[in-house]
C-alpha cells in the first residue's frame, strides 16, 4: 500500500482541502498527538476558510520523535474527530496539510535557528507537557541545542533578534499550551533568566518584552492519538498507509489570553472557530481543571480498582456515573465562582464527552502522575469546600483514599510500582519519588498510611492532617474499600 503524500492523494483524485505551498508562518514546538488534533487542526481550518496561507514548521523538543515518520508523509497526516454533534454522530476525517516539515534540533539545530531569518515567520506554538517548560540552569547558550525548551527557544529568540531587532514586529506571539498555570507567563519567566544567565544583553531583554507576546492558553480537547486497534482497517479504506493518523473528539475550545489585536493577524473568528481571544483565561482554566479533570482523577483512580478500564464504560454504570455527577454537581461546582449555568452547562457536556462512543479513554492513561494531577486538579476543591460549607466533601474525601488505595503496590520496576487489582498485576506510574514513598509504605496499617500520606508536604505543598476531621474519614473510607471494595464505597455514597 502506498504511504500518505501529495502524490498519492493526487492519484486518488482526493478533493479534499490541501494547501501544498505557503509560507512557513508558524514554528510549532512539539509534534505530539494533541497539538496535530487541536492547534494544527485549527491552522488548516484557518487556511481553508480564512485565507490564512500558512504552514507550520515542527520542531521536536525531545531527542527521540517523530520527525522522520512526519517527513516521510510530507507533513501530512489524517484526522478523524469524532463523537456527538446535536444528537448525532459523527466521524469528521480531514488530511491535515498545515504540516511542512519536521526538525530534529538534535541532529540539525542550525535547521531549526534558521527559521529565525524567514521574515513571515510570526507565531510559536507548543506543547511539551508539564516537564517541558522548566528552567535548567546547567543549559548552556553555546548547547547544539539546550536541552531544556526555554533554552532552545531563548536561542531561537536570540537568532532572531541578531537578524531582525531593528525592525518593527519582527517578534513573535507565542502561543503556550501546556497544562501549567500561566504557561505562557512561565515561558517568558524562563526565556528572561535563560537571557540573563547566558549575558545575551540588555537590548535582547528589552526586545524580548516589547516585540513578543507570551500569552498563555487553556486548551481542551480529548485526544487518543494513534488508534492502534483499528489503524489497519482505516488505512485500507483511505487507500493508503498513514503512520500518523490521529484521533480525538469532536469539542474542542482554546482559550487565548492576549490583546484582541491578535485576531488581525490569526483570523479565528473568520474561520468559525472555537477560539476565544479575552484578557483573562483563568476563568475557564479553573472551570475545565476542575471539572473535567478534577472529575477524571477523582473517580477514575476508584472506577480501575472497581474492574473498569475505560471512561465511557464508567459512564454506563449508574454507581460510578452517580459518584462521578456527585462528585461534580455537589462538591465541585459549589466551590466555583463562575455563573451557575455556565458550570452546569460544561458540566453536563463533560459527561456526555465522556460517553463518546469513539473514544477509549484508558483509565490506566488518566492515572499517569495522580498525585501531582490530586494536588492540581483536585485539592483545591477540597479545600474551597471546607472554607464554604464548613464540612468534608465526601466524595473528594473518599478519593483520596482511592488514590491512596490504587497506589499501594509492592513491587518498583524500570516501568513502575505493580500493583494488584482482584489478583491482576497493574503498573502505578508517577515520579520516582512518589514510587519510592509508596513502596516504603507497602505494609503500612491503614492508620499508618494515611498518616504518612497526609503528612508528606512534598506532594501537597501543606500537611492535609491540619484539615479537621480529613486524616480519620480517609482513614474509614481505606478501611472500607479493604474491606469491601471501592465500588461500594462509591454506591454507600450516593
Ligand atoms: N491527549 C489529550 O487529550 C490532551 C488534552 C489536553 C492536553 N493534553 C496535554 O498535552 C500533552 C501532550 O499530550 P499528547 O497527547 O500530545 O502526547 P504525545 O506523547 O503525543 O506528545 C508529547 C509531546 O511532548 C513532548 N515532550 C515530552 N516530554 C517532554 C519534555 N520533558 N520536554 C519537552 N517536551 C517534551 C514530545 O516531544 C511530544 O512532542 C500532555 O501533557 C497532556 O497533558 C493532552
Ligand atoms: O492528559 P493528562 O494526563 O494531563 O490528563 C488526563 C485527562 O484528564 C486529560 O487528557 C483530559 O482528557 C484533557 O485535558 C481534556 O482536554
Amino acid at each position: 500500500m502506498k504511504k500518505l503524500s501529495y502524490e498519492t492523494l493526487k492519484e486518488q483524485n482526493y478533493s479534499g482541502y490541501l494547501l501544498e505551498d505557503a509560507p512557513e508562518r508558524v514554528l510549532q514546538f512539539g509534534e505530539g498527538n494533541f497539538l496535530r488534533a487541536f492547534v494544527d487542526y485549527f491552522i488548516d481550518v484557518m487556511n481553508e476558510k480564512a485565507g490564512f496561507n500558512s504552514k507550520v514548521v515542527l520542531c521536536q523538543p525531545i531527542r527521540s520523535g517523530l520527525s522522520d515518520m512526519i517527513n516521510e508523509q510530507e507533513g501530512l497526516y489524517t484526522l478523524f474527530l469524532r463523537g456527538f454533534q446535536d444528537g448525532q454522530e459523527v466521524n469528521k476525517k480531514r488530511v491535515i496539510s498545515c504540516v511542512s516539515r519536521c526538525l530534529n534540533p538534535y541532529s540539525d539545530f542550525e535547521a531549526v535557528l534558521e527559521c529565525a531569518s524567514n521574515p513571515d515567520l510570526r507565531f510559536i506554538t507548543c506543547n511539551t507537557t508539564e516537564a517541558g517548560i522548566a528552567y535548567d540552569p546547567s543549559c548552556q547558550f553555546t548547547d547544539t541545542p539546550a536541552n531544556s525548551y526555554p533554552g532552545k527557544l531563548t536561542q531561537f529568540l536570540y537568532r532572531r533578534f541578531q537578524k531582525f531587532g531593528q525592525e518593527e514586529g519582527k517578534g513573535f506571539i507565542i502561543l503556550s499550551c501546556e497544562l501549567i498555570d500561566d504557561n505562557g507567563k512561565e515561558l517568558e519567566k524562563c526565556v528572561l533568566k535563560y537571557a540573563e544567565q547566558w549575558n545575551l544583553g540588555e537590548d535582547f531583554i528589552a526586545w524580548i518584552k516589547k516585540e513578543n507576546t507570551f500569552c498563555s492558553t487553556l486548551v481542551d480537547r480529548i485526544v487518543t492519538g494513534y488508534p492502534r486497534n483499528e489503524a489497519d482497517a482505516i488505512c485500507e479504506e483511505l487507500g493508503y498507509k498513514d503512520n500518523l493518523i490521529d484521533t480525538g473528539e469532536i469539542f474542542g475550545f482554546w482559550v487565548i489570553e492576549g490583546p484582541q489585536s491578535i485576531k488581525d493577524e490569526f483570523p479565528v473568528d473568520k474561520a468559525e472557530l472555537p477560539i476565544l481571544i479575552t484578557d483573562n483565561h483563568k476563568p475557564y482554566k479553573q472551570r475545565k481543571v476542575r471539572i473535567l479533570n478534577g472529575a477524571h482523577t477523582s473517580f477514575v483512580l476508584g472506577a480501575y480498582l472497581a474492574g473498569q478500564d475505560i471512561v465511557r464504560d464508567c459512564m454506563h454504570d449508574d454507581v460510578i456515573c452517580g459518584f462521578m455527577n456527585k462528585t461534580i454537581y455537589d462538591e465541585i461546582i459549589p466551590t466555583l465562582n463562575l455563573p451557575k449555568e455556565e458550570l452546569l452547562d460544561f458540566a453536563s457536556a463533560v459527561t456526555e464527552r465522556f460517553k463518546n462512543p469513539f473514544i477509549d479513554h484508558a483509565l490506566l492513561a488518566i492515572s499517569l502522575n495522580s498525585t501531582s494531577k490530586w494536588k492540581a486538579r483536585v485539592m483545591p476543591s477540597l479545600k474551597e469546600y471546607i472554607k464554604r460549607q464548613g464540612s468534608l466533601p465526601a466524595c473528594i474525601t473518599a478519593s483520596f483514599a482511592f488514590y491512596i488505595a490504587f497506589f499501594n503496590g509492592h513491587t518498583l520496576t524500570e516501568d513502575g510500582l505493580v500493583a494488584s487489582r482482584k489478583g491482576n498485576d497493574y503498573t502505578v506510574k508517577d515520579d520516582k519519588n512518589v514510587l519510592e514513598f509508596y513502596l516504603a509504605h507497602k505494609d503500612d496499617s491503614v492508620e499508618d498510611l494515611v498518616h504518612a500520606v497526609c503528612t508528606n508536604t512534598d506532594f501537597w505543598g501543606e500537611d492535609l492532617t491540619a484539615l479537621e476531621g480529613f486524616e480519620a474519614a480517609v482513614c474509614n473510607y481505606l478501611t472500607q474499600i479493604r474491606e469491601k471494595g471501592t465500588y461500594e464505597v462509591m454506591k454507600s455514597l450516593l
